[in-house]
């Protein structure tokens, strides 16, 4: 079983994220790690923050020369905006100064942060504080950032690599509808089609429907307005019979789901041709089967390479709907929880669209999810050990599966 789990805050000097129960042997490095981190960043729409702050990897616990070595893997990105946030989110109270406790008791630096007390509409804001009991938005919205998704990509990219080189499974993300404007139907990028993906502004293969979503973008920016819209991944090479039938939660397409409807803003998830599919009659709806016993392949891929919580060998393919940025710079209402009084949010600064960038996060969540499934089906405490039982398997397939796209 794969485990992890993500730990900081958004201004605070360091984010970790720890994976465990992946086995020895995955090549993995820290450049591999920027990378994916510098992809997330991008983005036509991204706000002023992606520009000025960088992301310094390092890992810290699991992997040596780099290959990781079975035990748990930790890895640290350092905010570059530290120094600036230190006397708003030092976690320490007592450090080289003494004790920095003001008169009331509370900690000095929450004296010199002036309390946020308009909470935003559409954020964790308002709930957050009635749940912990905080009158101050800030330590609400420092965990519920966005930022935490830099930890998912660190370890989503180790989960990657273990998929790419114990089963050659490579996933690819691009960006399917943007506000109002959607790509069309059956627009898929190939296999290896990741810079091709990435090259573009918002991350979309279609070069007319991208020049669509950029000028919508610019019109929201214009208008002092954001914009949400929908990602697809896609993921090559994957064997039938990872996840299961006999039980809810170990339904692949279930797993998925959580998954990424876990990243922040994601509003509705879609497998295969998803809410489409309850528009269409049966006889359109589902993937006839063609071959004989020397092979067998779908005619068509609508269900997204999952049939009864497993998957088919078909391409997968799942998509997640991302609520407009929330951070309206055109304020939106809310009340001043000191006063009580009507008010406007704050807005500071803000993404205008930060669909692309959930591409590479939706990437991640689906590597973790499907690195956990590969190793449920396969096991295997090395790398050689998993590759070993997942070719066993494939060669042993009663009946063995021609991909539409393999
Ligand atoms: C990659 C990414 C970047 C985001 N950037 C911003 C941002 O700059 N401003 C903002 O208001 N919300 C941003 N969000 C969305 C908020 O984090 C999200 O709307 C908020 O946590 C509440 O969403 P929820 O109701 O799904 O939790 C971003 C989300 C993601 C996935
Ligand atoms: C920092 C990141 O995203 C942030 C996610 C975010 C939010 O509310 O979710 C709000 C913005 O941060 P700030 O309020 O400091 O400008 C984004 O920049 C990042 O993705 O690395």
């Amino acid at each position: 079983m794969l485990r992890w789990l993500t730990a900081g805050e958004s201004h605070g000097s360091t984010l970790t994220a720890v994976l465990e129960g992946l086995p020895a042997g995955v090549r993995v490095s820290s450049k591999e790690i920027g990378d994916a981190l510098a992809r997330r960043r991008l983005g036509y729409g991204r706000g002023a923050r992606m520009k000025f702050e960088r992301d310094v990897v390092r890992f810290t616990g699991g992997v040596r020369h780099g290959t990781t070595l079975g035990g748990p893997i930790a890895v640290e990105i350092a905010n570059t905006e530290w120094p600036k946030w230190r006397e708003v989110m030092d976690p320490d109270p007592a450090d080289a100064d003494g004790r920095r406790y003001d008169e009331a008791g509370r900690f000095g630096n929450r004296g010199r942060a002036a309390a946020l007390t308009r909470p935003r509409p559409g954020h964790a804001d308002l709930a957050g504080m009635q749940k912990y009991g905080f009158d101050d938005c800030r330590p609400v919205l420092e965990r519920a950032s966005a930022r935490e998704t830099a930890a998912r990509v660190a370890i989503g990219e180790v989960a990657r690599a273990f998929l790419a080189q114990a089963l050659d499974v490579e996933l690819v993300s691009h960006v399917v509808g943007l506000g109002p404007v959607a790509l069309p139907d059956g627009v898929v990028p190939d296999r290896g089609g990741t810079q091709a993906v990435d090259a573009d502004p918002v991350r979309c293969v279609h070069p007319a429907t991208s020049e669509l979503m950029a000028a919508e973008i610019e019109k929201a920016l214009k208008e002092g307005d954001t914009l949400g819209g929908v990602v697809e991944v896609v993921v090559y090479g994957l064997p039938p019979g990872l996840g299961s039938y006999v039980h809810w939660d170990r339904r692949l397409d279930a797993r998925l789901a959580a998954a990424l409807m876990g990243i922040q803003a994601i509003k509705g998830v879609g497998v295969g041709d998803g809410f489409v599919t309850a528009t269409r009659r049966g006889s359109a709806a589902h993937d006839e089967i063609v071959g004989d016993l020397d092979g067998v392949r779908r005619v068509t891929n609508r269900a997204g390479g999952i049939e009864g919580g497993m998957t088919t060998g078909e391409l997968l393919r799942v998509r997640a709907a991302m609520k407009p940025i929330s951070t309206v710079p055109r304020a939106l209402s809310t009340i001043d929880v000191a006063t009580g009084e009507p008010a406007k949010a704050i807005n500071q600064r803000s993404d205008v669209c930060s669909v692309p960038a959930t591409g590479v996060v939706a990437e991640a969540m689906v590597s973790l999810v499907l690195a956990d499934a590969v190793l449920e089906k396969f096991g295997g405490d090395s790398l050689a050990e998993t590759a070993r039982n997942a070719a066993a398997y494939l060669a042993a397939l009663p009946v063995p599966i021609l991909p539409v796209n393999a």
